[in-house]
């Protein structure tokens, strides 16, 4: 199933992060870079998992994403984070990114992703997600 057809109409998750692309965030056609998207899902769901790890964290993986509408400039984009799973170091945060144009009522759905996140020390080794958090 792709984000378009998801036939539930609202956001899933938490709204993590709050954003609007700015001109200086597009290519020279004044399209939105699909990097800069990832980057702010990637600050969404690493907030989410340093408030779950309670500390640092390593972005291991991020699985295939689509990019199913565009986004456009000083359009308000959110990003929806949910944990859907964790184990003893690792947390897999689901981020659905939704926008809602200057013009529109409605906003929509762009894409979504799976980040997984495991819990680091000061020195970059793996640690255990606090059992309180869990
Ligand atoms: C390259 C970059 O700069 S990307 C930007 C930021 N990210 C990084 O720098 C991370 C670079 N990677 C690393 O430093 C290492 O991979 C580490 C420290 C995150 C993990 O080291 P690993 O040797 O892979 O750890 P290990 O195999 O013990 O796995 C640790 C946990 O991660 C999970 N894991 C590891 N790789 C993956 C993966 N590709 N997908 C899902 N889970 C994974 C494991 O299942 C395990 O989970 P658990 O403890 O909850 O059971």
């Amino acid at each position: 199933m792709t984000a378009l057809d998801d036939d539930k109409p609202t956001p899933r998750g938490e709204l993590t992060l709050q954003v609007v692309p700015l001109p200086s965030d597009t290519n020279p056609n004044g399209d939105v870079f699909a990097g800069w998207l990832v980057k702010q899902m990637d600050i969404a769901a690493a907030t989410m998992a340093g408030r779950i790890s309670l500390g640092r964290n390593a972005t291991v993986a991020m699985d295939r994403m689509e990019f199913l509408s565009p986004l456009r400039v000083g359009s308000q984009v959110g990003c929806y984070c949910e944990l859907v799973d964790i184990g003893r170091s690792s947390m897999k945060i689901s981020v659905e990114v939704w926008t809602l144009d200057r013009t529109a009522k409605n906003p929509r759905k762009v894409t979504e992703g799976l980040f997984v996140y495991v819990a680091i020390d000061e020195h970059g080794r793996i640690r255990e997600v606090p059992e309180q958090t869990r």
